[in-house]
């Protein structure tokens, strides 16, 4: 009876979660989006449009106001000062008087910050077999990441395949475990406290085996001590340069937006430990500091490749930078 019960709970768990996806298709990527950063637009533009409104001409005491509004925002002190200097040299060129002009100067200079990093911001996928490893520290978002991730491909026809590399908790193993149900994708894992490079290598044989076109690999993102994560990533990287040569490689950062400055430092060290391709933002709905994307990229020169505005499966979505920042600065 308790079965039947569990079972007719869980029915109505999923035609809740179908309903919801469906509701989330029809607002549209950009209008999810929209929502998503709507802490942010409020952090951003409805102060910059107060300042605006107050000054009418442009000023020196203007781009100061502006400065304080970037900074708030967390796209951090260097970033800012370099976006002022621009939007500066833009205005004078342009020879501009107007207040209101400064708005569309400066959602431009935001675009190309943006835009002024090395590398593509596609995610290496293709061609195929591909594989990604997917490494942050813990509580991030690494696991819905990646549980969204795979229902997307799966819904695009690819062969999916996820390794459960996480093995110091038993619950992110069973976190995959539903993910990987719900999206009708196959996991490799070991029980938990089983060495991480010993569930990839599984993961890469198996990938092979089944001839899979993406294989997804979780990672443990312990951060207590740097010399340990770096040997533990380098000893997975080894292990996938060694057993998958010819597949196509990416090496996903997840960091937490709403961690502001913090998800900087913590990406840095990331960085040093592993060859980081591609960075993935998550919890951007959840902070009103969202200009962090900026600091993220530009100090680390690594491109931000999926933003994460929501818990719902379609509120992970590929970056466009363009669309970015008409969502913080609507029309
Ligand atoms: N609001 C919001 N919540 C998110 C987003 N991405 C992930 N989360 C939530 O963040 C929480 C942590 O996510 P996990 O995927 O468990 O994080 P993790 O990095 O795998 O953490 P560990 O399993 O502890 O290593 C979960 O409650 C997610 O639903 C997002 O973009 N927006």
């Amino acid at each position: 009876m308790f079965d039947n019960l569990f079972n007719k709970n869980k029915e109505e768990s999923e035609k809740v979660e179908e309903k919801e996806d469906l509701q989330q298709e029809k607002k549209g990527f950009f209008g999810r989006l929209k929502e998503g950063l709507e802490k942010t637009r409020k952090g951003i533009t409805d102060k910059v449009d107060d300042i605006i409104k107050h000054y009418h001409k442009i000023d020196e005491e203007l781009f100061e106001e502006l400065e304080e509004v970037l900074i708030m925002a967390d796209i951090g002190f260097e970033t800012t000062e370099t976006i002022i200097e621009n939007v500066k040299d833009k205005v004078k060129e342009r020879k501009l008087t107007e207040a209101t002009d400064v708005k569309d100067v400066l959602k431009e200079e935001l675009k190309e910050r943006l835009e002024d990093v090395e590398g593509d911001s596609k995610l290496n996928i293709e061609p195929s077999p591909s594989i990604i490893l997917v490494v942050g520290v813990n509580g991030v978002g690494k696991t819905t990441t990646i549980g969204k991730l795979a229902y997307k491909f799966k819904n695009n026809g690819k062969k999916v395949l996820i390794a459960a590399g996480d093995t110091f908790r038993a619950a992110a193993i069973e976190q995959l475990n539903e993910w990987t149900n719900r999206s009708n994708v196959d996991l490799i894992s070991h029980k938990e406290g089983s060495d991480p490079a010993a569930v990839i290598f599984d993961g890469v044989q198996a990938a092979k085996a089944r001839k899979t076109d993406i294989l997804i690999c979780d990672t443990a993102g312990r951060l207590h001590n740097k010399k340990n994560l770096m040997n533990e990533l380098n000893k997975i990287v080894r292990i996938v340069n060694r057993e998958y040569p010819d597949a196509t490689k990416e090496i996903l950062l997840v960091v937490d937006a709403t961690t502001g400055q913090n998800a900087v430092m913590q990406a840095k060290v990331f960085k040093e430990a592993c060859n980081v391709t591609g960075i993935a933002l998550t919890k951007l709905d959840g902070t009103a500091k969202g200009g962090v994307i900026f600091a993220v990229q530009s100090e680390l020169n690594v491109p931000i490749k999926l933003v994460g505005v929501g818990e719902g499966i379609n509120d992970l979505q590929e970056f466009d930078r363009d669309n970015f920042v008409n969502a913080i600065f609507p029309d």
